[in-house]
C-alpha cells in the first residue's frame, strides 16, 4: 500500500471521547486504553487536555511516557498557558503532536469568545507559533468550521499553515453538516487556501445527526488525509465519528474509496470493549461493526442464506473485526435450516417432519417468550423425543439463545 492511499487515523477516545457525560477513565485505564490504542494500529494518539486538571496532565505524561508507536498528541487551547501544559504533559514521548483550536464560526465568535475575526486570526497565528516553539508536528482546528463563513475560514488556514501549522483540521463541531455539503468545504479549502498543499487535512464530525462517518467518509473522498474518530464512536453528545466504521467502510469498500489504513481489524472488537468497559457506557446490539447484533442471524431466510453461503447476508467477516465467529439465534423468526443446524450441533438427529414441528414448536413458544434459550428447546425436545435427546450430547447445554 503506498502512503499517500493511507488515510491517518487519528484517535480521540481519550480526550472527546472522555467528554461524554460519565464516561471519564482513571489515570491507569487510559493508559490502558493507550496500549491497546497501540495494538490497534492507530496513527496518533490524542491522550488528552493536560491544562484541564493534574490527573489528564498525569495521564498524557504517563502515555508519553510509555506507548510507544502512534504519535502522542495533547490539546490545548489557543492560549499560552495551554499550550504550555500541552508541551510538558508531551515531553517524555518521541513521536509528538501538540493540537491548539479556536472557534471560527461568527456563533461561537461572538457569544463565547466575544472576540473578533481580526482577533480569533491573531490568536490562532500566535497559537500555532508558540507551539512550533516546542515540537514540529502542530495542528490546528477551527473549531466549528463547518458553521464558519467559509471565506473567513480560507483566511484563518492560509495564517496558521503560514505560522507552520502542519495538519489543519476541520470539525464539524455541532454534527450539522450533510456530506455532500461537507464534502464540498473540504473541495472549496483545496481549492482557496493557496498554502494548503504544505499541511494534510483532516476531518473531525460529530454524529449529532448521525451522519459523522457519512460526512468522514464524503470528506476523504474530497481529498482530507487525517480522520479523527473514536473507539464506539463515544464523544461529546450524540458523539464522534466511529473509528470501527470508518476503518471498516474504507476496508470493505476499497473500491469506492481506494484508501487503507494501518488498524489491526481483528483488534477492533477487544477496543470496543475496553472501551465498553472502562467508562461503563455500553454499545448498542445494533452498532454497526461492533454491536452484539453485528454478525447476529436470527431470520430464518437469512440463516438459510448464511448457512448456504455467509456472503448473502454478511459484508464483512465477524472473524475480521475481532469477534469468534457469526452467530445464529433461535427464535420466533427461525426457519427448519437453522433449526437443523441447531440439532446437528447439538448431536440430535431427527426425520425431516420432526424438525418441522419442532420448528412449530419452537415458534409458539416465541409467541409467549421474548427470549429462549437452548434449555428452552431441549425441554420441547423431551416432551416429544425422548429417544434423540437422550442419545444426544450436547457440547453447550446452557442458557443461551446464540451459537
Ligand atoms: C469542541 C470541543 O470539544 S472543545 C474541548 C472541550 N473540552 C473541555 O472543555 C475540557 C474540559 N474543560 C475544562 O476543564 C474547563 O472548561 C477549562 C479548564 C478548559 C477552562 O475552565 P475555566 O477557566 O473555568 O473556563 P470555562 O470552562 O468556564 O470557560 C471557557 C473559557 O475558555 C475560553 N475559550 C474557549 N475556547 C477557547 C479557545 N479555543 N482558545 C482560547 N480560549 C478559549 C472561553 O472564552 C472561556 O474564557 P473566559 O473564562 O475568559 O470567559
Ligand atoms: C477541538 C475540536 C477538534 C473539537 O473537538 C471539535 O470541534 O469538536
Amino acid at each position: 500500500m503506498s502512503d499517500n492511499k493511507r488515510i491517518i487515523i487519528f484517535d480521540t477516545t481519550l480526550r472527546d471521547g472522555e467528554q461524554s457525560p460519565g464516561a471519564s477513565m482513571t489515570i491507569f485505564e487510559k493508559i490502558q486504553l493507550a496500549h491497546q490504542l497501540q495494538k490497534l494500529g492507530v496513527d496518533i494518539i490524542e491522550a488528552g487536555f493536560p491544562v484541564i486538571s493534574k490527573g489528564d496532565f498525569e495521564a498524557v505524561n504517563q502515555i508519553a511516557r510509555q506507548v510507544k508507536g502512534p504519535k502522542i498528541c495533547a490539546l490545548a487551547r489557543a492560549k499560552a498557558q495551554d499550550i504550555e501544559a500541552a508541551a510538558a504533559a508531551l515531553e517524555p514521548a518521541t513521536n509528538k503532536r501538540i493540537h491548539t483550536f479556536i472557534a471560527t464560526s461568527d456563533i461561537h465568535m461572538k457569544y463565547k469568545l466575544k472576540m473578533t475575526r481580526e482577533q480569533v486570526v491573531l490568536q490562532a497565528v500566535a497559537a500555532v507559533k508558540k507551539a512550533k516553539t516546542y515540537v514540529d508536528d502542530v495542528e490546528f482546528s477551527a473549531e466549528d468550521a463547518a458553521r464558519s463563513d467559509p471565506n473567513f475560514l480560507f483566511q484563518v488556514l492560509e495564517a496558521v499553515i503560514s505560522a507552520g501549522a502542519t495538519t489543519v483540521n476541520i470539525p464539524d463541531t455541532v454534527g450539522y453538516s450533510t456530506p455532500l455539503e461537507f464534502a464540498q468545504l473540504i473541495k472549496s479549502i483545496k481549492d482557496n487556501v493557496p498554502n494548503i498543499e504544505s499541511a494534510a487535512i483532516s476531518v473531525h464530525c460529530h454524529n449529532d445527526l448521525g451522519l459523522a462517518s457519512a460526512n468522514s467518509l464524503a470528506a476523504v473522498e474530497a481529498g482530507a488525509e487525517q480522520v479523527e474518530c473514536t473507539v464506539n464512536g463515544i464523544g461529546e453528545r450524540s458523539g464522534n465519528c466511529a473509528l470501527e466504521e470508518i476503518v471498516m467502510a474504507l476496508n470493505t469498500r476499497s473500491d469506492v474509496f481506494g484508501h487503507k489504513t494501518r488498524i489491526d481489524t481483528k483488534q477492533l472488537v477487544p477496543s470496543s470493549k475496553m472501551v465498553e468497559s472502562f467508562t461503563g457506557i455500553n454499545v448498542q446490539p445494533n452498532k454497526a461493526i461492533v454491536g452484539r447484533n453485528a454478525f447476529a442471524h436470527e431470520a430464518g431466510i437469512h440463516q438459510h442464506g448464511v448457512i448456504a453461503n455467509r456472503g448473502t447476508y454478511e459484508i464483512m467477516r465477524a472473524e475480521d473485526v475481532g469477534f469468534e465467529s457469526n452467530e445464529f439465534v433461535l427464535g420466533k423468526h427461525s426457519g427448519r435450516h437453522a433449526m437443523k443446524l441447531w440439532l446437528s450441533r447439538n448431536n440430535i438427529r431427527l426425520a425431516d417432519d420432526e424438525v418441522a414441528a419442532l420448528s412449530e414448536s419452537v415458534k409458539s413458544l416465541c409467541d409467549q417468550k421474548k427470549r429462549i434459550t437452548d434449555s428452552d428447546v431441549f425441554a420441547i425436545l423431551k416432551e416429544t423425543q425422548q429417544e434423540a435427546v437422550a442419545m444426544a450430547e450436547p457440547t453447550h447445554f446452557m442458557e443461551t439463545r446464540r451459537w
